[in-house]
């Protein structure tokens, strides 16, 4: 936690859910309702074809909906993609740009994600930007300087509190059941703060930094409690209703 930023709980199904699945986001709306969003802020970033379902699901609710990705131009000729003036006219607040997942299966770099980014905010949207070393590059000692170098090409200069978060997401963590240590997280974190201080400015002090990674209601009293850690982006368990809700809960025992 960082004092003085409301944390953040959000989920990404990923390629996961179909109508049916909106009946969890329904609890999740409605446990939200019952007076957690008081401690911290709820998002669900959805597949782009249940997102205006969710959207109008939780607009009753705290809790916002979200994309998952979104192209860099506003429109045009561009197959099966969608923009994010498309993800905000279907009701999204916020969309996640520079996931793992989209650097390796669609071959994105940094440049791309940045200019996703800031098409993000050309629509109005908060851009969660990803980062995160893979097992080879954390077994070479190289965790600290990958992200130095994914936040200097893939955050834009002119990026504030207001309109972009930052995803630390560990790629040997995602979905493996697998976390840091508290003080690999801490060690993390702290190095992504001061380098987005140094290039961003005093204002970057109050950037939310989530983790991410096979975050679950067990572990998240643990890693939500680490210096800097201002809430979590959650994958698998952003799929049950009473996972998503038990690691918001964490922040009751902090
Ligand atoms: O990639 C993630 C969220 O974006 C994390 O996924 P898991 O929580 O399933 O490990």
């Amino acid at each position: 936690m960082t004092p003085g930023i409301r944390p953040l709980v959000a989920g990404n199904w990923k390629m996961n859910g179909i109508g049916a699945s909106l009946d969890e986001l329904r609890m999740i709306g409605d446990g939200f309702m019952r007076g957690l969003d008081a401690q911290t802020e709820a998002l669900v970033c959805v597949p782009a074809t249940l997102l205006s379902r969710a959207a109008e699901i939780l607009s009753r609710t705290p809790v916002r909906a979200g994309g998952e990705d979104c192209h860099a131009k506003e429109s045009g000729a561009h197959t099966g993609d969608i923009s994010a003036e498309m993800l905000r006219d279907a009701g999204a607040t916020h969309v996640i740009v520079g996931h793992s997942e989209r650097r390796t299966d669609h071959g994105e770099d940094d440049a791309t994600v940045r200019a996703k980014a800031e098409a993000a905010w050309r629509a109005g949207l908060v851009a969660i930007v990803c980062i995160g070393e893979t097992n080879e590059q954390r077994q070479a000692g190289q965790t600290l300087d990958v992200l130095s170098r994914q936040i200097e090409g893939s955050v834009p200069a002119s990026a504030t509190s207001a309109n972009t978060i930052i995803a630390y997401e560990p790629v040997w963590a995602i979905g493996t059941g697998l976390t840091p240590t508290a003080d690999d997280v801490a060690s993390a974190h702290a190095h992504i703060r001061t380098r987005l201080e140094t290039k961003l400015g005093a204002g970057a002090r109050n950037m939310r930094i989530l983790y991410g990674g096979s975050v679950k209601p067990s572990n998240a009293v643990e890693l939500l409690g680490v210096d800097n850690v201002d809430g979590a982006l959650v994958g698998g368990a952003s799929l049950k209703a009473a996972d998503f809700l038990g690691i918001a809960e964490a922040y009751e025992h902090l």
